[in-house]
């Protein structure tokens, strides 16, 4: 995963963080409180995660990281695990901050307990997020199932994990990623609360007047290990025209005609949250099971949105290649670099197939192109494929601009050797 930054400038907030890292051998954090620090982070880790502390004093960091963020948003594709202290508001910072890519949101109270959970959780799931090992094909259909647990701010992670994912795929818009992230997170909420731990809407309320957080009374329920033990089934699957989430429960469901006849009644929805409102306006179709506690979701994709591409190569010429389709062949002069926007590719030296190249490689024909020399395989499609032409010349210029491309290949290329070894030790093609 690389080095985690962490963006801010309270000294206690520091020792605080670190101390939990200190104990993870997992992770290495490495802890930023100038300007100067926080560009070449970004610049030279390329890293897929930063902490950033947005009640910070020091406002001009986290605009050092916008700053980044509008120079390149493909090469700085990283989540944030946003901090903030309790006299903040989080909904006045995500709103503040809808710009970035915030997966999730946590009052400092919850460090101890959810910082590094929630990395765990990103890390583990990365392989559908990070553009630069984004899923391997835009044309396929692509589909999985989260299994989560009764926590809350977990359920915000999940869904952020996935519209992350939606949304660097070109699928749905970047204004849209916020509010369906929202709508899905509070879904998962009411099924967790209302579903799994089996909280009624006047329990909660009379909970909520005493001044309790809600969650302290999932927490409640959860000393009931026959409760604790229940999942919400998160699923998710995509298509070229839509994606279809379903959330399901382990809960004795609700009676959904009381529901229906109740939003009939109130018009606005007045009694259920903004989750469900902003799932009416966005969502193609909502359906809940008989039962109540399977609830169906249904988004038609953005057509328009155009999938996010290295900056400096905007103008660079798309092909579109199906299976079987030869990219370069062995020996002949490579004078184009290739950004691998979907598919996989078979690399073939003298007819012996001796790997894969997938998105995660980001790109291909980089060696021929470095070295200015002929191909050192030949590869093709094994799927429809995306792929961005690339030539020297604009590589050269996207360099003189933003010099870290250059690290960006030499990190790649060094994943590539690792992953050569493998072979070479286990004769198989893994992904790195
Ligand atoms: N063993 C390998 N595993 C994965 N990719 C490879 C391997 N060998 C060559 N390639 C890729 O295939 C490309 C062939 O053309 P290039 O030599 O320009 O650049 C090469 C790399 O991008």
């Amino acid at each position: 995963m690389g080095s985690i930054g962490f963006i801010n400038s309270d000294k206690e907030l520091k020792s605080r963080v670190e101390e939990l890292f200190e104990v993870n051998e997992y992770y290495e954090i490495v802890s930023m409180d100038n300007r100067h620090d926080i560009s070449d982070f970004l610049d030279y880790e390329l890293s897929e995660i930063l902490i950033i502390n947005f009640s910070d004093v020091s406002r001009s960091l986290i605009d050092t990281v916008v700053k980044k963020l509008k120079e390149d948003s493909w090469l700085h594709s990283f989540g944030i695990i946003g901090v903030y202290d309790d006299d903040d508001e989080e909904e006045e910072l995500l709103d503040r901050y809808s710009d970035l890519n915030i997966m999730v949101m946590m009052s400092q109270r919850r460090l101890k307990s959810h910082l590094i959970k929630s990395l765990d959780i990103i890390s583990r799931e990365r392989h559908i997020i990070f553009q630069k090992v984004l899923i391997d094909n835009l044309v396929e259909n692509a589909s999985g199932t989260f299994l989560i647990e009764s926590d809350v701010f977990i359920a915000s992670i999940y869904a952020s994990i996935i519209t992350t994912a939606l949304s660097q795929r070109g699928v749905i818009a970047k204004d849209k990623k916020m509010f369906m992230q929202l709508v899905l997170s509070e879904m998962i909420v009411n099924a967790i609360e209302h579903g799994n731990c089996g909280i009624t809407y006047e329990e909660k309320s009379e909970f909520l007047e005493k001044g309790l957080n809600i969650v302290d009374l999932i927490a409640k329920k959860c000393e009931d290990p026959a409760i604790a033990r229940k999942r919400v089934y998160f699923e998710w699957a995509v298509n070229n025209q839509e994606t279809v989430f379903v959330i399901r429960d382990e809960g004795s469901g609700f009676d959904v005609n009381k529901l229906k006849s109740k939003i009939e009644e109130e018009g606005a929805l007045a009694l259920h949250g903004r989750g469900i409102k902003m799932a009416v306006k966005l969502a193609k179709e909502i359906r809940y099971n008989k039962k109540g506690n399977r609830l169906k979701l249904v988004f038609e994709n953005d057509e328009t949105v155009h999938k996010e591409t290295p900056g400096g190569f905007d103008t660079e010429e798309v092909l579109t290649l199906n299976k079987g389709d030869v990219v370069f062949r062995e020996d002949e002069l490579g004078d184009f670099l290739y950004y691998i926007i979907a598919g996989t590719y078979n690399v073939y030296v003298e007819e012996v197939l001796v790997g894969r190249i997938t998105p995660s490689d980001v790109f291909m024909g980089e060696m021929s192109f470095l070295m200015q020399n002929h191909r050192s395989a030949t590869v093709i499609a094994n799927c429809p494929g995306k792929i961005l032409k690339i030539s020297r010349n604009s590589y050269i210029n996207a360099i003189k601009k933003y010099p870290h491309y250059a690290i960006l290949l030499s990190k790649l290329l060094a994943k590539k050797l690792v992953r050569a070894n493998d072979f070479k030790v286990r004769g198989e093609i893994s992904e790195v």
